[in-house]
């Protein structure tokens, strides 16, 4: 039997990257072969194995035929016979379809390197249609290496785009959309997974309400860039940049300015109550896709509370603690951290605000801190009970954000 590094880790080692997680294919032996020489079987019926000592993955070359739609409809074919390339061919891009063998020697039948010199995201095969997760895959590569200049074929757009249309991508189960689009929002480049997805047709199946953002203008005047999918775009970008690999804050960026797809007409390019409107659309998108509760909660305090995070040093000081309980930024200042990223990459993710100041951010930290300072310990110690220790705790408490103001003021 034979064993070679195959997929990500050849692709990154090629490109200077470092290398995460190794995947290895083993040709010409059988499972029973394998367990014999101590290599655990990962499922009942999937050829693959760890590694009894590193636990990395070894998977027995391998051919795949697609039996149904969707996720599922898979069947493995795998015995000794199957070859390297045979294995190589059923899989995504080229780049992910090169192999090494044990003295690090390059087996590359799709052209793998060549795509990776010229920098394509190009498709290995037909056989790409057989996984509607590619889809949202490929997007998820051009997230990560947008940067590096990477576009996807057109013959293999092409191809996502003719998946789209019979339906294929209808089936992904949620997991699955959550999990790539997870990904994608931790990469450099987040917003060219949403520009991947809507070239071939699929963001209008996976985030209608995402989609639909494209195309509604807003003022120019707050939004030069005016298509509210393009300001989309830009606060990913930003979120990128203000907090690299945060998908968490990705998600805020997101989802931030859903409530924009469904602004009355007449009323555009304003969009009045679009902090409310959007929340009922993104709390369904939060149970479609079934996003992680943390992911779900920051995402509505950032829909409804951004414009509040903008106008901070116009809030009065009472209202700025009401944003902060409502943020429960004294129990937990990470959120209140994670709230001001996401407002912060909104108010800059916009044509030609890329550098510009957003003091919000530090003004609502700073009365955070000045407020948190004032516990009712004091309170009681000074002989008060009842519903008196939370009035004067409140009433402490706006006092400091209004020297926090003050001191702000003071130092312009
Ligand atoms: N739907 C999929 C998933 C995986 N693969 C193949 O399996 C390899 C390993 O998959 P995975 O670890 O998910 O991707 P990597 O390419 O290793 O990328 P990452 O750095 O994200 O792990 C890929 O390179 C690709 O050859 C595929 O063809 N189709
Ligand atoms: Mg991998």
């Amino acid at each position: 039997m034979q064993i070679y590094l195959v997929g990500g880790a050849v692709r990154d080692q090629l490109l200077g990257k470092p290398v995460a997680d190794r995947d290895y294919v083993v040709v010409g032996a059988t499972p029973e072969e394998m367990r014999r020489l101590g290599y655990r079987p990962v499922g009942k019926d999937f050829p693959v194995f760890l590694h009894p000592h590193s636990g990395e993955e070894y998977a027995l070359a391998r051919t795949e035929r697609k039996t149904g739609h969707g996720y599922r409809g898979f069947a493995f074919h795998t015995d000794a016979s199957v070859t390297l390339e045979q294995d190589l061919e059923r899989r995504d891009l080229t780049i992910n379809a090169m192999a090494a063998d044990a003295q690090g020697a390059i087996v590359d039948p799709y052209g793998g390197g060549r795509d990776l010199a010229d920098r394509v995201l190009r498709h290995v095969s037909p056989a790409f249609v057989e996984d509607p997760v590619r889809v949202l895959r490929v997007a998820r590569f051009a997230a990560r290496y947008a940067s590096l200049g990477f576009r996807i074929a057109d013959e293999t757009l092409a191809l996502m785009r003719s998946m789209v249309a019979d339906g294929e991508v209808d089936h992904l189960v949620p997991e699955r959309v959550w999990a790539e689009t997870r990904r994608a929002l931790a990469e450099p480049t987040p917003s060219a997974f949403l520009r991947a997805l809507r070239a071939c047709g699929a963001l209008r199946v996976v985030f209608p309400e995402v989609d639909a953002l494209y195309g509604v203008p807003q003022r120019a005047e707050f939004h030069p860039e005016i298509d509210t999918g393009v300001h989309v775009e830009l606060v990913l970008g930003m979120a990128a940049r203000l907090a690299p690999g945060d998908d968490l804050i990705g998600w805020c960026a997101l989802t931030h300015d859903l409530g924009k797809a469904l602004t009355p007409r007449h009323e555009l390019p304003r969009h009045l109550r679009h902090e409310h409107n959007g929340v009922e659309p993104l709390r369904a998108l939060c149970a479609r896709l079934k996003v992680p509760a943390e992911h779900a909660a920051l995402a509505e305090l950032v829909c409804r509370h951004h414009l509040e995070a903008h106008r901070a040093f116009e809030l009065r000081a009472s209202t700025v603690l009401e944003l902060l309980e409502k943020l429960d930024a004294f129990r937990r200042p990470e959120r209140l951290q994670g709230f001001l990223l996401a407002c912060e990459a909104d108010k800059r993710g916009r044509l030609g605000h890329a550098d510009s100041p957003y003091p919000q951010a530090d003004y609502l930290r700073a009365a955070r801190a000045a407020a948190g300072t004032i516990s009712a310990a004091t309170f009681v110690a000074q002989g008060l009970s009842g519903t008196a220790i939370g009035a004067a705790m409140r009433e402490a408490r706006v006092k400091a954000i209004e020297g926090v103001k003050r001191d702000l003021k003071a130092a312009e």
